[in-house]
Parts: structure tokens; sequence; C-alpha cells
């Protein structure tokens, strides 16, 4: 089977400078992620998390190697992305539907079509809310809403176009550790019933144990990937399953892998 994302040897240079003196962000980066697969990313600060989501949306090219998503070489911007971020970044003069709106009105095939369909889009965007427990925030502005309240109306935002990609970096850093697992729970759900990919960068091991398939470690500047482990918890994970023994070991096991990591 294709894989949905394949890295060959990928090296990232940020400029041509940095490659001729052999300054890689990221080095030699071999991996494939198959259909519907929840990755999650892991490394110390700086390592290149954030560099890998660049390529794998396209938004940067290889200095070396080859990205491919979908059997098809990248080589600009990709559409079936959607993306969210530790800061929420809702703009501030539009109410909560007309956020989460707003990547239908910019992206094709969308865009001309907006004004048209734009009921059949509230429909799904006000559908979307209530899946994440936002009913009734519809006309509410950003700052009428809780850090998570907010996260989960980016969530919305992200998926509103039904990408076949989500890409997270450090969602749910900036909140309180109850805010944060019960968004865990939001995105699994979200997940379980679209199964689209998810490429999750998060300095959370818990997190990242709890939703992905997969956990790859990255290695400190240049990153490289260091080990791939396969989570083999069973599914639907509840919240409890983060106190078992079996969750408990595999988190430590990340834990002294990224320690090993931190001390060279
Ligand atoms: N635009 C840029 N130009 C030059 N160097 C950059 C640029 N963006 C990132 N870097 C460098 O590339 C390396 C990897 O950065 P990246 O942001 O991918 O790391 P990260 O793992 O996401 O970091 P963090 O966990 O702190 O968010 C870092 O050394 C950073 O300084």
């Amino acid at each position: 089977m294709t894989p949905f994302v394949d890295f060959q040897h990928v090296s990232l240079a940020y400029t041509d400078a940095l490659a001729r003196a052999g300054e890689y962000a990221v080095e030699d980066v071999t991996l494939s992620i198959t259909q519907g697969e929840f990755v999650a990313i892991v490394g110390p600060s700086g390592c290149g998390k954030s560099t890998f989501m660049k390529l794998t949306t396209g938004l940067k090219m290889a200095t070396r190697g080859s990205v491919k998503v979908e059997g098809q070489p990248v080589t600009g911007p990709l559409k079936i992305a959607g993306m969210a971020f530790q800061a929420p970044t809702l703009l501030p003069w539009r109410t909560t539907i007309d956020n989460i709106l707003l990547p239908l009105e910019i992206v094709e095939p969308y865009r001309s079509t907006f004004r048209a369909k734009r009921d059949e889009h509230m429909a799904r965007a006000s559908k979307l809310l209530a899946t994440v427990g936002l009913s009734g925030y519809e006309d509410k502005f950003p700052w009428e809403l809780s850090g998570g309240m907010q996260q989960r109306a980016s969530l919305c935002r992200a998926l509103i176009h039904e990408p076949k990609m989500l890409l997270l970096d450090e969602p749910f850093g900036a909140l309180d550790a109850f805010t944060r697992e019960e968004l865990w729970c939001v995105l699994r759900d979200l997940w379980t019933e679209q199964r689209f990919n998810v490429i999750l960068v998060t300095h959370d091991l818990r997190e990242a144990v709890f939703l992905a398939d997969t956990v790859y470690v990255m290695s400190k500047r240049p990153g490289r990937i260091l080990s791939r482990r396969e989570v083999e918890l069973p599914r639907p994970r509840e919240l409890e399953t983060t106190y078992t023994d079996e969750f408990n070991r595999i988190v430590l096991e990340l834990r002294t892998q990224i320690g090993h990591v931190r001390s060279t």
C-alpha cells in the first residue's frame, strides 16, 4: 500500500549558506505514515519538530531527499492539510462561527462558491461546534471564550474543510491539566469518527501515548528520528488508561530516551 506520507532521507537547511556549512535543521529523516494513522512527534526544544511539519505541508522544500504525500512529490503548500497551534490564533473581530468559516472563504474550491453555499457551511460549522461541546457559542467573540474553548474552536476551524491531514503543533500546551485532558478526548473522538491523518507535535509524553498509534522521538539539532514506538494500547482509550501500568511503562520508556538525548 502506498504510504500517505513518505519521507526518504530528508534534510533541510533553512538557507544556502547553512546548507554549505552543513547546518541542517532536520537531517536524514526517513519515515512513512499510513492512511489514517495518528502520529506524535516528541523531542527536545529546537530539534526540528516544526520544521518537520513545514516539510510535510509543503511550506518548506527539502534540501535533500524526497517528501511525498499520497504518492505525489510535495512541490508547494498542500490544501489537504488543516493546522492548529499552541496559541488559538482566532481573529478577535470575528465571531466563533465566522472564525471557523474562515478557511472556506480563502481556500479553493470553497472560495468561489462560498456565498452561494453559506447556509450549508454554517450548518457544518455548527455541527462541528456541537461535537466539541460548543453548541450555542456560534455568535460569541474569542474574548468571551476561555482558553480551552478557543482551542476547541481552533480545532473546528482546522477541520472545517474536511482535511485529510491534521497538523497540530503543541495545541494544548497552554492549557491547564484538566482542560488539556478534556481536549485529548475531544480530539480522540473527532479522529475516531473522521479518521484523518494526525501529526501531533508535543512535549507531553502522556498526551503522545494517550492519543497516538505511533510516537517518533527526535534528537537534538540536527533533528533526526531516533526511534519509532508503536503504542499498542487498545482503543477506545479512556482517561483511566493513563493510570495503568502499561501506559506508564511506555511513557517511562520514552522519557528515558529523551533523557539520553538531552544529556548527550
Ligand atoms: N526560518 C528559520 N531560519 C533559520 N533557522 C531556523 C528557522 N526556523 C527554525 N530554524 C532553526 O531550525 C531548528 C529547528 O527549529 P524548529 O522550530 O523546527 O524546532 P522545534 O523542535 O519545533 O522547536 P520547539 O520545540 O522549541 O518549538 C532550530 O535550531 C531553529 O533555530
